[in-house]
């Protein structure tokens, strides 16, 4: 807050109009909020058909039916026909409709069918999977649907109102509510009185700055457009979100008919990292695939002097090499998930692909206070500057509470005014406290500035105000009119009794003549005050923290404490959670500032404990942490945890985390999260793990047939294999590689982190794509010894009917063998993959012997020597395939290990 910002006077609202809605003026619609803005708040609440005390129960049902839902825009899910549409424009989609486009040009209808069908069966099944996945998150959503605070009467009689909480949902054009720290600004309002109120208005506007919303004066220009709306003084838009401050506002408009409502229109949601891995995996086939018809051309022509006759299978050697099934397994492997964790664990995904990255997550943030201890602090005691027991001090603190609580109207006390207005409640001697005083003015709590100040009249002296000022130990010393050894004494006290896990509050006041009228306290007012004393308080761990911190570490997932407690305090719990703090220095915020961006992302991998955080530091240790290279998680409840949540790879916070948090996580727990930690990273490592062996599996069987058959259309005067059959062993394999969304992993797989990195897998994806088509190479080498006559129609025929069945056994050998890195092989009974391995199997041996073989142009009458050498053929391969996986498992271990031993290395070289 600006040295002069003003503490707001109570009674500055609009004075009340008896709050007579009047029907026949309620003709605004409730999208006009800009021309409502443009009027004094008492025009715009008549205009809005309610007043200063909001609207009976019945007029708010009426206007619920009038004017629907205040859904948020991201509830509405898009309807099928448009998720077909949104599948053709999947970069694999669109090259097989260029495919077949050529093969129809080319006059190969016969291809150009099947690409279609392909198409239509992979567009079909991702967008049904994807509705029935966003269905659940709605269902999910439902679960943690936020509550606002609204002032409601029962009828047009009852002149008082009653605050209460409804459902987002059920808020109406003309509902008067009330806004504090880290709620979300639930529809389009206006401001009818506001103390201190700052809000993010990024989902908006993109400005990541918050900007201070305040009642304008009549003076206010009216505004014009677009632009200059967002930055209208007295109106917040649904999206927002409430940093600092409070406010008491009228609905102006809900749903469809808000600002964010008509923007989400034209929005594309931002992709998540593992999104981002996955994208480029697929960019790199696509380039791959666009390149495989002009190559495979241009190589014929000029070997053999074949022209575009072979297109249709250079086509189809393009079209194979599709991952067709990628979005419908990734789609449902997370659905499946999340629906799981949501039924056993009271777990809600809110963004689906979160899931990847809580699988990927190998180092955890978190914050001390509400998630760490219960959030139930009880006042231990109050001493004053001396250190002896001292009631005013608990007077003083009580007073600041009360009075910011009221003044700022704030919905709800924090946990420590909490505790501290029990206390006093508690107390005979300090009985009286909540009558002695009486509220000017007050700035409610702020962690920037980790202090709340409360202005009162002082009793028995008139024209005297006593300003109130209680905080966190340094900013309220460093406002005190103290001499240094003086302060540097209480500082060291309060850091004793922080080393024994008290939280600390100082207390100070100041009397001050009252301002004349019109002329506002300033923050310039917190000066040269007198020190009162401390209140410390006692807060629990939660019961459950160490032994899932335990279990986290055990995973693989480094944890760290960011709080904006004090050092002595945050340390003390580290320790009792089983962290060390002290092996990694404590970073406070003073030497976090000290740190350019570079310098941090070292020292914050080697620190366990940030200590004195603001919003601001907690956002740079996660964004530092994600620079260094490391798949970053957040877990928090209150709103100064906003930012770094925002700034994580995945969000998590428990289901009574404040409202902005709670609609910015990516997670939120049902139940206490330290109970479902646990699970709930495993099953994010389950759906990468899936992924993972999806895109091994499908990427290196298809890459190995591409090359085999590049090659075979070069050595052979024939094609090696029919584009009608290619298509077809595709199919199959598409729909077996569908099991990968149903596949069970042992513990092993998914005892470490399972990120996927891009550049791992196409290396993978070479390596045993290039084994695969070396087996390939064997069977036609084995194919053009023993088939008489390969030249003429019937030794093709034969030939395609022995590759077409070693080709399906390859695969589903495939399935088997590279679905796991080798040390990963889940024991037990066979699951779905292994049991669409045994299908497809069955179909590449039997298929060519029904009629549909003939059909197809197959005849599988080779002899018993060429069974006895394709069988060779497969064995050898399969040996070289386990031995390859085998090498290949521990060869990755081996260099995670070295990552991992040259990246602490380097990082405890390098001091701050
Ligand atoms: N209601 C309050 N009034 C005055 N000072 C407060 C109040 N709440 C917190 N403080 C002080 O401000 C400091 C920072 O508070 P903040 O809410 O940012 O973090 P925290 O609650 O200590 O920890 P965490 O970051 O783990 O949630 C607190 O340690 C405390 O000293």
């Amino acid at each position: 807050m600006p040295e002069t910002a003003p503490l707001c006077r109570d009674g500055e609202g609009p004075p009340g109009t008896g709050g007579v809605p009047d029907p026949a003026a309620a003709a605004d619609r409730p999208q006009a909020g800009a021309h409502l803005a443009a009027r004094a708040p008492l025009t715009a609440l008549r205009r809005l058909g309610t007043g200063p005390r909001g609207l009976t129960e019945a007029e708010a049902e009426e206007r619920l039916a009038r004017y629907g839902e205040n859904a948020p825009p991201e509830w509405h899910t898009p309807s099928l026909p448009r998720r077909l549409l949104r599948g053709v424009r999947d970069p694999f989609t669109a090259v097989l409709l260029c495919l077949a486009a050529v093969s129809t040009v080319v006059g190969s209808l016969g291809t150009a069918a099947v690409i279609a069908v392909l198409v239509s069966v992979s567009c079909l099944l991702r967008a049904g999977g994807e509705l029935r996945a966003d269905r659940s998150v709605a269902g999910l959503r439902a679960l943690v649907a936020g509550t606002v605070t609204v002032l409601r009467r029962a009828d047009a009689a009852d002149r008082e109102p009653e605050s209460r909480e409804v459902p987002v949902g059920d808020l109406v054009p003309g509902d008067v509510i009330r806004l504090g720290p880290g709620d979300l600004v639930p529809a389009d309002v206006l401001l009818l009185r506001a103390t201190g109120l700052v809000v993010h208005q990024a989902p908006l506007t993109g400005e990541s700055q918050p900007l201070a919303k305040y009642v304008a004066g009549p003076a206010e220009p009216p505004p014009d457009g677009d632009t200059r709306l967002f930055e209208q003084p007295q109106l917040c838009f649904q999206g927002s979100s409430v940093v600092a401050g409070s406010c008491t506002a009228v609905v102006l408009a809900t749903g469809a008919d808000t600002r964010l409502a008509a923007g989400h229109r034209h929005r594309r949601p931002a992709r998540s990292g593992y999104e981002r891995s996955v994208h480029r995996v697929a960019w790199n086939l696509v380039r791959f695939m666009l390149l495989t018809p002009p190559l495979a051309l241009a190589a014929d022509a000029a070997v053999s002097g074949r022209g575009v006759e072979i297109l249709p299978f250079a086509v189809t050697v393009a079209v194979s090499l599709t991952p067709e099934m990628l979005p419908v397994v990734m789609t449902a492997v997370l659905a499946r998930n999340a629906v799981a964790l949501a039924r056993d664990r009271r777990v809600i995904v809110r963004r689906l692909p979160a899931l990847h990255d809580l699988g990927a997550m190998d180092v955890l943030c978190l914050d001390k206070t509400g998630t760490l201890t219960e959030d139930r602090p009880v006042v231990d005691r109050a001493v004053g500057p001396d250190g002896t027991p001292d009631a005013e001090v608990l007077r003083w603190a009580a007073v600041n509470a009360l009075w910011t609580l009221q003044l700022a109207e704030t919905p709800v006390p924090d946990a420590l005014d909490e505790a501290i207005l029990r206390a006093a409640a508690a107390r005979p001697e300090v009985a009286g406290w909540d009558e002695e005083h009486e509220g000017v003015a007050a700035v409610p709590f702020d962690p920037a500035r980790r202090l709340s100040t409360a202005v009162v009249r002082t009793p028995g002296r008139l024209g005297t105000h006593t300003l109130v000022v209680k905080g966190a130990v340094e900013a309220v010393l460093e406002r005190c009119a103290l001499e240094e050894p003086e302060r540097e004494a209480l500082r060291e006290r309060a850091a004793r009794w922080a080393d024994d896990g008290l939280r600390l509050l100082a207390v100070a006041t100041a009397e001050r003549p009252a301002p004349a009228p019109g002329k506002n306290y300033g923050t310039a007012d917190e000066r040269g005050l007198t020190f009162a004393g401390l209140v410390a308080l006692r807060d629990t761990l939660t019961t459950d923290a160490p032994e899932a911190l335990r279990a986290l570490r055990d995973k693989g997932v480094e944890v760290k404490v960011l709080t904006g407690d004090h050092p002595g305090t945050a340390e003390r719990t580290c320790r009792e959670l089983g962290l060390d703090p002290a092996g990694g220095a404590v970073l406070t915020a003073d030497r976090i500032d000290a740190l350019d961006d570079r310098q941090l992302a070292g020292a914050a991998q080697r620190a366990t404990l940030f200590a004195r955080c603001t919003p601001h530091h907690k956002a740079r240790v996660v964004a530092a942490l994600r620079a260094a290279g490391r798949t970053t998680g957040f877990l928090g409840d209150g709103v100064n945890d906003l930012a770094a949540l925002r700034a994580a790879d995945v969000g998590l916070c428990p289901r009574d985390a404040v409202a902005t948090v709670r609609e910015s996580a990516d997670v939120v727990f049902g139940e206490r999260p330290f109970a479902a930690l646990d699970e709930t990273v495993t099953a994010g490592r389950r759906s990468g793990v899936s992924l993972a062996s999806y895109l091994r599996v499908a990427l290196s069987s298809n890459f190995g047939n591409a090359l085999a058959m590049l090659v075979a259309v070069l050595l052979f005067p024939f094609m090696p294999m029919l584009p009608a059959q290619v298509l077809l062993q595709n199919l199959f394999f598409d729909a077996a590689q569908l099991t990968f969304a149903f596949d069970r992993h042992g513990p092993a797989a998914l005892r470490a982190p399972a990120p996927l990195r891009p550049g791992e897998i196409l290396r993978f994806v070479t390596v045993f794509g290039v084994l695969n088509a070396a087996a390939d190479m064997a069977t036609f080498a084995v194919l053009a010894a023993t088939v008489r006559g390969a030249a003429g129609e019937a030794g093709q025929a034969l030939f395609h009917a022995g590759w077409f069945t070693e080709n399906l056994l390859t695969q589903a050998m495939v399935m088997v063998l590279l679905r796991t890195r080798g040390r990963h092989r889940h024991r037990g009974r066979p699951g779905p993959v292994a049991w669409a391995a045994v299908l497809l199997a069955v179909t590449g041996l039997l298929l060519p012997l029904t009629p549909l073989g003939p059909a197809l142009g197959m005849v599988p009458a080779l002899t018993p020597v060429s069974y006895a050498l394709l069988a060779a053929v497969l064995g050898l391969y399969g040996a070289a395939l386990a031995v390859a996986v085998r090498h290949y498992g521990r060869r990755l271990a081996a260099g995670r290990a070295g990552i991992g031993l040259a990246a602490g290395r380097g990082a405890a070289g390098r001091q701050p």
